[in-house]
């Protein structure tokens, strides 16, 4: 049996998803002739009616909209909005709650985002009342923090699978997240629309994978709109109401917080057990600190001030705290002078992979600093610590989740900021002992200590449990590029009669640098990967010098397994030759281990001369491509002697 089974029903068995009668639905139970119909408000509520006091737990449900990346939950989330009046159909804005500038050029959820919603739901001849907080969440791994988080302040969840598609790496990964934080789950097989969606075959997968009854599920098309109308219902009749109590003293759990110009620091929080007013005075169970709550309210989905949010509602409060530091994700706030027990929070979040920033021009250094302070006030996920290299000058070592999540911090940057950084290869942190029996953890690999007299004596890096779903015809070059990659097979089993599910442990290292590329190449797109970090594990690890003329490049340096340095040597002594323009003088580029040189290149003398073409006299033209050259300049890094493009910093990233 494989392991999500065996996961699968040893948690069923201390509680169950589906059984009914559910409590919550008593009062709908007990008449078995009850006809069920929801209807949307007529009109989104507007901040001055909105009176929350009508809106008791029972009247509440929290959900997450959760799946596998592109299998529709943003247009999912559109289509509700839509459906309770909430947004304006046809608003011409797809994906509304991906606000972001880079969420929507790349059509990904990086923050998860949350949306207050007003539905009527008739039973029997009277009408209810029902305020609905749907949390749409990020579907790459990098941002599964993002998915734990939203969770917590949710009862249930839609699982949403693309009908054709079917169930893939980050479905597992999401249905585990909620099965193990106790929610209910509404499997919704999304994209029928498609030629090629396969209902039946996903409901099966659901059976055997996960052991959700088919009947369960909801088949819809957030395109056209076909199926939306059970979702509402299904939500308010199997998701249990919020259980925290109005008559305990104020708890209440800090979702996340974004630093906005005029209003200052805004958190999102989940009430969970009594109220909180405008005007309170709260503190911080983690720090102690106090604060005068000086606006609260909804997201609907934009700041709506109600003066109020009662229990089990989620909403926006201001609290006159200066920084997001102070607004630690995760914690309990509760009224001042009240003793309360903490509420469990998140786990913190893990930074998996390690990069230097560094200002393409070194005048920039305040400007760079000013930028990624403000920056990550809205992600607070990211490390910074200051660095400086020979190479690149004064800098930044920052921690990120993953590479899509350091990708995505760059383009930020440069986005909403207008930074231009040169980031250094990244690293995972290692750790290495020493002769004199001293243990250090290295985030960069420059830092790796030298000295002869204590020797490194072991070293260990840290793995991942790698979850990978392909269709079987794939089977044979996915074993080949795991163990390439170093990978331990850990399970191999069928999700159906075409395709299978491997479970692998990996180093990170091996997946940071263009694993799934090149995973999605060979299996022509057709694979789905996750990976949650393990232990760390003893290695053979080396540091691998780039000298430049003899010189090293600090912000070149790596960190590799000793079987794959000579390949990783030589590959970034070529991609270098490739990115160095040859200047007027030869250069050497090496690759090194210690005193050892295990690959060389050779770039000849020759000055680049931009005005070869430029026959003739035209003295404007000169000075337009001079100036053009002087541009090209400032983007450069000059190392010894050596100026190194932009490019060249850019093009290392992808060498494994
Ligand atoms: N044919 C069809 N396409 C859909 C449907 N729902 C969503 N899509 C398309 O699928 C793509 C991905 O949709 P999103 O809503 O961004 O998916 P997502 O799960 O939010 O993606 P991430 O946030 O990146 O994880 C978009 O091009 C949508 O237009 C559907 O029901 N039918």
């Amino acid at each position: 049996m494989s392991t999500f089974k065996r996961a699968s029903r040893a948690l069923r068995s201390n509680f169950s998803l589906f059984s009914t009668p559910r409590p919550y639905l008593s009062h709908f139970a007990s008449n078995q002739n009850a006809s069920f119909c929801s209807r949307p408000r007529q009109n989104s509520k507007e901040g001055s009616t909105i009176d929350l006091n009508e809106y008791p737990s029972d009247n509440i449900r929290n959900f997450s909209i959760i799946a596998h990346v592109d299998h529709g939950k943003s247009t999912l989330a559109d289509r509700l909005l839509e459906l309770t009046g909430t947004i304006r159909k046809g608003h011409g804005q797809p994906q509304y709650l991906d606000k972001l500038q880079v969420e929507r050029e790349r059509g990904i959820t990086v923050k998860a985002q949350t949306a207050t919603m007003f539905h009527t739901h008739k039973f029997l001849d009277s009408d209810k009342d029902f305020l609905l907080n749907l949390i749409d969440t990020p579907g790459h791994v990098d941002f599964s923090y993002e998915v734990s988080r939203s969770l917590a302040a949710c009862q249930g969840a839609l699982l949403v699978v693309d009908a054709a598609q079917g169930v893939q790496a980050q479905t597992v990964a999401n249905f585990y997240l909620a099965f193990e934080s106790n929610l209910a789950i509404i499997p919704v097989i999304n994209k029928i629309d498609q030629p090629t969606a396969d209902p039946d075959r996903v409901k099966a997968q659901l059976k055997s994978m996960f052991d959700l009854d088919p009947s369960d599920a909801l088949l819809t098309s957030a395109k056209t709109g076909q199926g939306l109308e059970q979702v509402l219902p299904a939500v308010i009749e199997r998701i249990p109401p919020p259980p925290g109590k109005s008559t305990s003293p104020l708890r209440m759990l800090l979702l996340d917080s974004y630093y906005d110009e005029y209003k200052g620091v805004i958190c999102h929080v989940a009430v969970v057990d009594g109220a909180l007013h405008k005007g309170d005075k709260i503190s911080s169970a983690a720090t102690g600190q106090s604060y005068e709550v000086s606006d609260v309210g909804i997201l609907h989905p934009e700041l709506v001030p109600t003066g109020v949010l009662l229990t089990g509602q989620v909403g926006f409060m201001v609290s006159g705290m200066r920084s997001t530091k102070e607004a630690r994700i995760g914690d309990t706030l509760h009224h001042t002078r009240t003793v309360i027990q903490p509420l469990p929070g998140f786990k913190p979040a893990k930074h998996m992979v390690f990069s230097g920033l560094y200002p393409a021009d070194g005048s920039d250094f305040e400007a760079l600093n000013h930028a990624i302070e403000r920056l990550t006030c809205n992600d607070a996920s990211v490390s910074v610590t200051k660095e400086s290299s020979t190479a690149l000058g004064l800098g930044f070592r920052c921690g990120f989740l993953g590479l899509l999540h350091m990708d995505v911090f760059h383009q930020r940057l440069e986005q909403e900021h207008g930074a231009h950084v040169i980031s250094t290869v990244p690293t995972v942190p290692y750790i290495f002992e020493y002769s004199d029996g001293s243990k250090v953890e290295v985030q960069n690999p420059a830092a790796l200590p030298s000295n002869p007299k204590n020797r490194l004596t072991a070293c260990w890096e840290p793995t991942v449990i790698a979850t990978i779903i392909i269709p079987s015809e794939y089977v044979g070059s996915v074993i080949t590029l795991c163990a390439e990659r170093r990978g331990e097979q850990l399970e191999y089993s069928f999700v159906d009669s075409q395709r299978a599910f491997m479970k692998y442990r990996m180093p990170l290292r091996e997946i940071v640098v263009d694993f799934y590329n090149e995973l999605k190449s060979i299996t022509s797109g057709y694979a789905s990967f996750d990976y949650e970090d393990s232990e760390y594990q003893s290695s053979d690890l080396v540091k691998l010098d780039i000298l430049l003329n003899g010189q090293p490049v600090d912000a070149m340096a790596t960190i590799v397994h000793k079987s794959k340095a000579p390949r990783v040597g030589r590959e970034l002594v070529e991609k270098l030759k490739k990115f160095i323009d040859r200047q007027m003088f030869e250069i050497i580029i090496q690759a090194a281990i210690g005193t050892k040189v295990i690959a060389r290149e050779t770039l000849s003398a020759m000055r680049k001369n931009v005005l070869a073409k430029c026959y003739g006299g035209d003295i404007t033209r000169k000075k337009k491509l001079l100036e053009k050259q002087k541009e090209g300049k400032k983007r450069m890094k000059r190392v010894g002697s050596v100026d190194i493009p932009q490019e060249a910093f850019h093009e290392l990233l992808k060498v494994s």
